[in-house]
């Protein structure tokens, strides 16, 4: 095995999901290794890496408890990542002993909340309306965007394109998905979500990430799906929503859109300093 001069001990790191949204963080403010889009991509590759849907880098912060940024497995950035944002906000709020974080990110000041029954909340902000504020090519009514389905966009720091539709399992993502993540209409591309409307009230949603495909869960998505819900008038502003990996809670109130589920940690390790020396 190759060893790193500059990183003769590895890089430690944490595997933990939020209903199987999968994620590596690595704590750049501890180990010093800066994340780049090449060890983003190392890591995230399943085969011969850990594996991840996104990467959670973990900074100082001089505004918050701490920093995040967010790294897809295509080795992309993103605005917000709600699901890990949930997990690392669970792992600090034990190691601190406290039930509440202030985390600063690319999408502002974020707070996160341990709740009832192991579950843990954060809010995400207020949602994003407007064409300027959301990544998209020219000015169009975002909750009719001239694609098929007639989907809407909502940003959450990060772009989504929503479309209803009667039943989600039917919808082919891996093919629509990748199309409409690439759509001029999306200069910085766009997560992809579809949802149907069920008669009990809850939302079932799947979803096409940007940067890293069908994953089983989206937490920023899930609050802009829930925002778009009840733009057209199909729901409340609190919501269940149903995703491939399990549940949601979403809570549009004044002071933005909370998220409430599950965290899991499924296991540490190092990365190896060949990886690294590898990418360096
Ligand atoms: N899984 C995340 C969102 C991931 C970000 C996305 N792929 C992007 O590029 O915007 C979540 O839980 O919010």
């Amino acid at each position: 095995m190759n060893s790193s001069p500059e990183f003769p001990a590895g890089l430690p790191f944490v595997k933990m999901h939020g209903l199987g949204n999968d994620f590596v963080v690595v704590d750049t403010a501890q180990s010093g290794v800066p994340v780049t889009p090449a060890l983003a991509r190392a890591v995230g590759d399943r085969h011969r890496g850990v594996g991840f849907d996104q990467l959670a880098e973990v900074l100082l912060s001089e505004r918050a408890d701490l920093k995040l940024l967010f790294w897809n497995s295509d080795g992309s950035r993103s605005g917000a990542c709600g699901n890990a944002t949930r997990c690392v906000a669970e792992r600090e709020m034990t190691a601190r002993g406290t039930d509440c974080l202030a985390i600063e990110t690319e999408r502002g000041l974020l707070t996160a909340r341990r709740g009832a029954e192991g579950m843990v909340s954060v809010n995400m902000g207020q949602p994003q309306l407007d064409w300027r504020d959301i990544p998209l090519a020219r000015d169009v009514d975002i909750m009719a965007l001239p694609l098929p389905g007639r989907p809407a966009a909502v940003g959450m720091g990060n772009p989504h394109c929503i479309t209803v539709v009667t039943d989600a399992e039917a919808v082919a993502l891996d093919v629509i998905g990748p199309k409409l993540e690439h759509d001029p209409l999306f200069p910085e591309r766009t997560n992809v979500e579809f949802i149907e409307h069920r008669k009990d009230g809850t939302l079932r949603m799947r979803v096409w990430e940007r940067g890293a495909g069908v994953t089983l869960a989206c937490g920023s998505g899930a609050c802009a799906v829930a925002v778009a819900a009840h733009k057209l008038g199909l729901t409340g502003r609190e919501v269940r929503i149903e995703l491939d990996g399990g549940w949601l809670t979403i809570d549009w109130r004044e002071d933005g859109v909370w998220m409430t589920g599950p965290t899991a940690e499924v296991f540490s390790g190092t990365l190896s300093p060949g990886l690294l020396a590898a990418l360096s």
